[in-house]
């Protein structure tokens, strides 16, 4: 078969945007290690404007091959506290037997300073009904603050960190979901403090930098930072903001982990759920004049 021909059998990609604000569904791309370049820029491309990618039917990807994609879009990284899955170089697996449900809304890692600029996520396991994820676009809810609070969100500063009491937040998880909580995610405490508008490295678009990480609000009292913090959550979640994905075996979902939060459903109770993950190096935030992130203690 000639190049030509070869190229002209090639599947056409698709770009479909499924909600108003966020989320598009991509066809005709069989995510490998070995994507042309041609390829992967549209990727590239398609992430940065509807924030979140679905991808079905990549039953054929298996851990390594999820990290040899993930590699034509980024560095991968390994979770700083949570050991990687055996067998892998970075993956960190989500399985809801031990206590992977992650039913509150956050963005990843944002306790350290240059957290996850990409993440990738693989469905290995899904139950039978139930354990769809939702996914909120932060550009979005930025643009649909009123100018006063555009203003004061300006000048805030959040402290993020992986301490946070697991157990009073999820008052049904299983005994050996907080122990694991306790002895590995939090063994190290992680404080970063960033600055609650984020100005995108890539878009240069105003991004709101909050989630279930943040323990509060620098200079105010804990329950000032709550109304807050709350306040801006409700834009952030609002419907019309979000996207959900109820997922099949084999799926891949790409995120911007610097224009998203996203929320799993817990509502699968006892079924088992597996996800394999992958973030991507991220860069130090900072805001609309230009001031960084900085280690908190
Ligand atoms: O299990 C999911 O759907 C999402 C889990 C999550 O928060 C993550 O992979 O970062
Ligand atoms: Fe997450």
């Amino acid at each position: 078969m000639s190049i030509l021909n070869e190229k002209e059998n090639k599947t056409k990609v698709e770009v479909k945007q499924v909600s108003g604000r966020i989320g598009a569904v991509v066809t005709g791309i069989k995510l490998t290690g070995s994507l042309d370049e041609e390829t992967t820029k549209i990727v590239e491309n398609a992430l940065l404007k509807h924030k979140v990618l679905f991808f079905r039917n990549q039953t054929h990807l298996t851990d390594s091959e999820q990290e040899a994609f993930a590699r034509l879009l980024g560095e991968p990284i390994s979770h700083p506290t949570v050991p990687v899955k055996e067998g892998t170089k970075h993956i960190l697996e989500l399985d809801s037997d031990k206590g992977g449900r992650a039913d509150a809304w956050h963005t990843d890692v944002t306790f350290t300073i240059d957290y996850p600029k990409i993440t990738i996520l693989r469905s290995v396991k899904v139950p039978e009904f139930g354990g769809d994820t939702v996914w909120a676009n932060t550009v979005e809810a930025y643009e649909h603050l009123p100018e006063s609070l555009k203003t004061l969100a300006q000048q805030l500063w959040a402290v993020h960190s992986n301490d946070f009491d697991y157990a009073a937040r999820r008052p049904t998880a299983k005994k050996e979901a907080v122990e694991r909580y306790k002895n590995v995610f939090a063994s190290k405490v992680i404080e970063t403090e960033h600055p609650v508008v984020r100005t995108h490295p890539e878009t240069g678009e105003q991004t709101l930098l909050l989630g279930s990480f943040v323990k509060r609000i620098s200079g105010l009292s804990s329950s000032a930072s709550a109304h807050l913090i709350a306040l801006f959550q409700e834009y952030i979640t609002k419907l019309e903001n979000t996207v959900r994905w109820q997922w099949q075996e084999g799926d891949v979902v790409i995120w911007d982990n610097r224009a998203t939060q996203h929320y799993a459903i817990n509502d699968y109770e006892g079924a088992h759920r597996v996800m394999s993950r992958v973030t991507l190096k991220g860069s130090i935030p900072y805001n609309i004049v230009g001031e960084e992130s900085k280690p908190y203690s």
